[in-house]
């Protein structure tokens, strides 16, 4: 079973990540929706100290910001209170201009894999909002239009210029957002082969429905399929998505391809010492479907006890082998 922890401010020390890999962790994950790889140097640089200190070479998957919709950068996160207004774009929170094209009114929009709701109300170059569900919205957090498909490419500039980056920062690894096609994947690929970077693991987020519905002809243009149930469960709705986890977990062992089962998977101890049981049993029953990897996002980048949910992501890990 390969394991890995997302990067982020609670963790990134050389002695921790020492410590994760001298417990059995593979691998970190740097999502590149919230920075760049020339910004996170002194991250890799720790990732590089890790692998020296522990004598393992520790895998680095960079999560490419590709067509996924995000929230523009926040200088402090905002309140947002059920029932009141709230503007998307000019005169507002930043949004990007094609996703408030995309916005009809009535269109539920819902912000941080579901964590807040908003009603659209009207539309323009800017989007009145009803708040229907509130909470804290912070910098760069998921935004998803349910129903509604954009028009995006694979990769954006920055995804090319942290590429450009990647041999010199450790790099092992890619992962792709919203994959739909075969053509994404040859995309990242051709970047990857213009880099020198052939070499690179390619693993292919499922998010959306059209993902998981043309996953039969893209599967054996990645390495690793992943079940990224922060999007795809906003976007199908949550309800869907444990039937959506067994159907690719399914399809994926009749092919004999590797899966990686992502988000939520401790989320509890982003802020507990322990986890639930029904995380203990969500994560059991995933290595029970055939997972062959599994991996820590909120709970290792900005939570409290990131070794210790380490600990149990191994451990339940190890129960279910
Ligand atoms: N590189 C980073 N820099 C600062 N904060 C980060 C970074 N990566 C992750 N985080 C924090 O950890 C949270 C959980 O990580 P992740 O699940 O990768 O992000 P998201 O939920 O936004 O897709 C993020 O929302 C963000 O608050
Ligand atoms: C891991 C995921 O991707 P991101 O953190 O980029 O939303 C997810 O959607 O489950």
């Amino acid at each position: 079973m390969k394991t890995y922890a997302t990067l982020g401010p609670a963790c990134c020390r050389a002695d921790l990540l020492t410590e994760l890999l001298d417990m059995g962790l593979t691998g970190f994950r740097l999502n590149l929706s919230h920075t760049t790889l020339a910004a996170c140097r002194p991250w890799t640089e720790a990732v590089q100290q890790a692998r020296e200190a522990s004598g393992r070479p520790a895998e680095l998957i960079v999560d490419m910001r590709g067509p996924e919709l995000r929230m523009g950068p926040l200088s402090r996160p905002v309140t947002l209170t059920a029932g009141e207004t709230v503007t998307l774009g000019p005169g507002g929170l930043p949004v990007e201009p094609d996703i408030l094209a995309a916005v009809a009114p009535g269109q539920e929009i819902l912000l941080d894999d579901g964590l807040m709701a908003l009603r659209a109300e009207t539309c323009g170059r800017a989007v009145t909002c009803t708040v229907t569900r509130g909470g804290v919205l912070e910098s760069r957090k998921s935004i998803t239009l349910p129903g509604v498909e954009l028009c995006r490419p694979a990769l954006t500039a920055q995804d090319l210029l942290d590429l450009d980056a990647a041999a010199g920062q450790g790099v092992t690894a890619v992962m792709q957002p919203f994959v739909r096609s075969r053509h994404e994947l040859e995309e990242v690929r051709a970047a990857l082969a213009r880099r020198g970077l052939e070499h690179l693991t390619i693993f292919a987020k499922v998010e959306d429905r059209r993902g998981w519905q043309s996953l039969p002809q893209w599967m054996d243009a990645c390495d690793v399929v992943t079940v990224a149930r922060g999007d795809l469960g906003s976007n199908l709705g949550l309800l869907h998505l444990p039937a959506a986890q067994k159907d690719i977990a399914a399809r994926c062992r009749r092919a004999g391809k590797p899966f990686l089962v992502v988000t939520q998977l401790l989320h509890t101890m982003t802020e507990h010492p322990t986890p639930t049981r029904a995380e203990v049993l969500d994560v059991y029953n995933a290595v029970l479907d055939g997972a062959s990897a599994l991996m820590l996002t909120g709970e290792t980048a900005r939570g409290r006890y990131p070794a210790q949910a380490v600990r149990w992501l191994l451990d339940i890990a190890r129960q279910a082998e």
